[in-house]
């Protein structure tokens, strides 16, 4: 545990408890729902119940101080230099803190009389859709905090509003109540704001994701009130930016709690909200919590990041690109003229590779503008942001300068190279100018100006280095008139300048002549500390010196600042297209080096891939010296013949067959997000919707069997897709009685055949479910190869026409390591069972077969296997005994046994 001097947390507790306590419960009343870190001296303190959760979660102690009617008051606190950290662990945990600092200094407060309290204030709640510090935050994932509001007049009932502060973007959608889970899902917020009656309702309507739960704020029913809305957006927006009036009744309400609740937490400070971007509801491909999930695109199922689509290819080289990147992956467009824009700019960009380079180069200069805007504009930021937007105004110039010498251009690049060729040079240069190379985080701190910028700065700091020269020939005297060589002018921070004498002269300076000018102050182990009248003289010299310098500094600081803020508009415009020409170079860094073609996308029902990869799997694979096997995939259909295909994957488990259904529903989202696929040719019509159940697990924590999720997934597909939905399905039916099970995958095979007619792949271990392929046209029937080589099965990978005539369950399990005696007992059941299956013997004799199979102790042992040469050369190594020669030569020898016995 953390100790923290509990003398230093308390001592201002006694001295003052009941006024204190008194202004404490003023605070706390009006921000409920907040742990108060309260301000005492170097300490935030917490007290009763909030210093038992702190306590509880940070790991701190917890100590008792003073009484509160008759009973011990809880107290721990948090020293200040530490508390950021604190806070961070606090809001992770999903926590919200009100920061109460002490408003005015103690000595003003001790004018009113010895008793009176510091004035304190609140100045900031902190929640997890609230944070700017780069401390608290993921430099490559944005933070949202989303608002949701109802309106119950039968139009748009729900509306979403979202926005990352620490960026500026805002964003507004009225949603059917079907499409909330989906869009919550995409957007990940951190906090979701929505109050008691909008809950209720979603309770009631089964439309409570359980998963919301741990982000939900609850805020009053007049935050979310329309028409207070109205007035709160046009505080917050210039009316010819944005028109509030042109929001449906549900959006302004969700946008006026948002912007509500932001200047709410940031107590007067504004953030630096952009006008909102409306989201149409057709813009981007509908992909659902379960597919997200199941298709690992932001990150695994494990929450894991490695392993995921997105892990797999951001090779962007800024925070801002990769958080761009996510945004796109997590939603792909639906309009075909964007999608090809996007891989115009990515094509041109595949094609000159030195231009690429050169790009990724230049932009690696360029830091986060849009974080240390906001933190400017939030009266958060310090020199360092000031130095980070110079520095990537003029990143931005050298960018702009790489694309002009272009031929060419796409349009889409040519936009960016406007953009950035308009950044606001004279900014950039008077930011260089002004600021040093080595800057302090914090303003306060000052010494980030650089020398000569400002005369009289450049006078001050002089008149402070010259009287430390005078402090210099002052030592040099006193040495001289006292005679002790080792007499030394030092500083600390307690006694600022004295003279210090080891402890041996002490008793010398303490007697005349020097008592008159040396006053005694401390004395040390080995020294002794003295000061004289000249001396404090020249410190407050010094110290003036420093504060007028400072003072220059700060006023140097919030000029800069000014500046800075002045052009709000058209640096965030800058950081937009900063992070569009990373995500352009990288999505052509990925197309180029690992070979994806471009994807010729359209409003057609096609969907043909001729030799795809899983971006993902094919890496690993990769890493492992292994090679991936590419797999065509057509799926494409018409509206003249009913729609798309719908191809049955059979094959045994560990055969490919969730790689190879993942492979194209990925392939998808990359084309749709502008990216080249992993293929040699890829045609894709415009998908709305994408469903992928693959790999389904149960839902313990919800009381939802394996079972009931599959089936509750399945209603949604067959309910939600449509003809232009691409649907992609593993095993439905597999966790109920076989005969259940294939009724069920029958059915809805049936069902997105005549009914959805959308593109599909449906695998599964029903092998009956082939025979469809004979009465209903657009399905067909593939499977993935195997080859078996001593009863064992070698997984080829490949996708085939027609239907697995076998399952190689047993053999797989085998390859698990199931026991031997397990796998021949297996082996027998499944002999009988095919014999009855066969018909070969009458079901009577079928049973009493059955009933009579030997249990373990009577079965056979294991039929010897063959002679494997593989085994008979390993046997007869004896690796001692081998020089190098000969053991490379036996590795070759193996690896040949091996391809030839997969060949045969
Ligand atoms: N096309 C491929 N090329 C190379 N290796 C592959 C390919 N497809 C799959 N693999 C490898 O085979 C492993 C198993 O694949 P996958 O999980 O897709 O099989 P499956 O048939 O879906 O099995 P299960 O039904 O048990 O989930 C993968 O982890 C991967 O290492």
């Amino acid at each position: 545990m953390d100790q923290i001097p509990i003398e230093a947390q308390t001592s201002a507790v006694s001295a003052a408890l009941t006024p204190m306590m008194a202004q404490y419960f003023e605070i706390k009343a009006v921000n409920p729902g907040y742990l108060l870190f309260y301000r005492m001296g170097d300490f935030y303190e917490l007290f009763f119940e909030d210093a038992e959760i702190a306590s509880a979660a940070l790991g701190i102690v917890l100590t008792k101080r003073g009484k509160h009617l008759g009973e011990d008051i809880q107290m721990c606190g948090v020293p200040i230099h530490a508390a950021n950290d604190y806070l961070n662990k606090l809001i992770k945990l999903g926590h919200r803190v009100a920061i109460c600092e002490q408003v005015e200094d103690p000595a003003e407060a001790k004018k009113r009389g010895s008793k009176s309290v510091v004035k304190r204030d609140v100045v900031r709640l902190v929640t997890p859709g609230t944070l700017t510090e780069d401390d608290h935050l993921d430099a490559r994932s944005a933070n949202y905090l989303a608002a949701l509001a109802m309106v119950r007049h039968g139009e748009t009932d729900f509306a979403l509003a979202w926005a990352d502060i620490s960026t500026g973007e805002t964003f507004v959608a009225d949603l059917p109540a079907e499409r909330l889970a989906d869009e919550l899902a995409r957007i990940a917020p951190a906090e979701l704001l929505l109050t008691d009656v909008t809950r209720q309702a979603l309770v009631d309507l089964h439309l409570f994701a359980p998963a919301w739960a741990t982000i939900a704020s609850t805020i009053a029913p007049e935050a979310a009130d329309s028409e207070v809305a109205l007035q709160v957006l046009r505080r917050a927006f210039p009316a010819a930016i944005f028109d509030p009036t042109a929001l449906s009744r549900a959006g302004r309400s969700a946008m006026g709690a948002l912007v509500g609740y932001v200047d709410q937490s940031q107590k007067g400070r504004t953030a630096p909200l952009r006008a909102p971007m409306l989201q149409a509801s057709d813009a981007v491909m509908a992909i659902d919590a379960a597919t997200r999930a199941s298709l690992e695109i932001l990150q695994t199922q494990r929450g894991m990041a490695r392993g995921s689509l997105r892990q797999s290819i951001d090779l962007t080289v800024t925070a801002p690109g990769a958080r761009l990147l996510a945004n796109r992956l997590a939603a792909p467009l639906r309009q075909a003229g964007e999608i090809n824009a996007r891989l115009d700019a990515v094509e041109r960009l595949v094609a000159d590779s030195l231009l690429r380079m050169r790009l990724r180069s230049d932009l690696k200069a360029a830091p986060d503008l849009a974080r240390a805007l906001s933190r400017l504009a939030l009266e958060r930021g310090g020199p360092r942001d000031l130095a980070a937007i110079g520095k990537a105004v003029a990143a931005a110039l050298e960018l702009a300068e790489d694309l002009s010498s272009q031929p060419s251009l796409p349009p889409a690049l040519t936009r960016l190279a406007k953009i950035l060729g308009a950044a606001p040079r004279s900014l950039a240069s008077e930011l260089s100018i002004a600021l040093d190379d080595d800057l302090p985080l914090f303003s306060r701190d000052g010494g980030f100006v650089r020398a000569a910028y400002d005369a009289r700065l450049d006078e001050e700091r002089a008149l402070g280095s010259e009287t430390r020269a005078v402090v210099a020939a002052l030592q040099a005297r006193l040495m001289d008139e006292t005679d002790v060589r080792s007499l030394k002018i030092k500083h600390n921070g307690v006694l600022g300048y004295f003279v210090e004498v080891p402890a041996s002269h002490g008793q010398k300076l303490l007697e005349a002549p020097h008592r008159d000018v040396f006053i005694h102050r401390q004395t040390l182990a080995n020294a002794m500390r003295f000061t004289t009248t000249e001396l404090a003289e020249l410190e407050g010299r010094i110290a003036k010196a420093h504060e007028a310098a400072l003072e220059i500094e700060l006023g140097i600081f919030s000029r800069l600042r000014a500046d800075v803020l002045a052009q709000t508009g058209e640096l965030q415009a800058l950081a937009d297209a900063l992070a569009e020409l990373d995500v352009a170079a990288a999505l052509a860094e990925v197309s180029a080096t690992r070979f994806y073609c471009r994807p010729q996308v359209d409003d057609s029902l096609a969907f043909a891939i001729v030799g795809g990869r899983h971006p993902v799997v094919e890496q690993m694979v990769r890493a492992e010296g292994q090679s991936f096997v590419a797999n065509d995939a057509d799926l494409s259909g018409s509206d003249e013949i009913g729609g798309g295909k719908l191809w049955l994957v059979t094959g045994p488990n560990m055969g490919g067959k969730s790689t190879f259904l993942r492979q194209n529903a990925l392939i998808a989202i990359l084309a749709q997000m502008g990216c080249f696929v992993p293929a040699e040719s890829a045609h894709i019509g415009v998908v709305d919707r994408l469903f992928s159940r693959v790999g389904a697990s149960d839902d313990i924590a919800h009381g939802r069997s394996t079972f009931m999720v599959e089936m509750v997934e399945t209603a949604a597909i067959l309910n939600r897709a449509t003809r232009r939905s691409l649907v992609v399905l593993d095993e439905i039916g597999r966790g109920t009685a076989t005969f259940d099970g294939l009724s069920i995958a029958w059915a809805s095979v049936e069902a997105l055949h005549e009914t959805t007619g959308c593109r599909a792949l449906f695998a599964t271990h029903f092998h009956e479910l082939t025979s469809l392929a004979k009465t209903l046209t657009r399905v067909a029937n593939v499977t993935m190869k195997v080859r078996e080589w001593e009863g064992d099965v070698v997984f080829l990978h490949e996708v085939g026409p027609g239907a697995a005539d076998r399952s190689y369950g047993i053999q797989v399990a085998r390859l698990a390591g199931l026991p031997d005696p397990v796998i021949a007992r297996a082996r027998q059941v499944l002999d009988i069972l095919e014999q009855r299956s066969v018909g070969t013997a009458s079901s009577k004799d079928k049973a009493s077969v059955l009933d009579d199979l030997p249990l373990f102790a009577h079965q056979p042992a294991p039929a010897p296997k063959s002679k494997d040469p593989i085994h008979e050369v390993l046997d007869a190594v004896r690796p001692d005994d081998m020089t190098p020669k000969q053991a490379i030569e036996t590795l070759y020898e193996l690896k040949k046994l091996r391809d030839d016995a997969r060949r045969r």
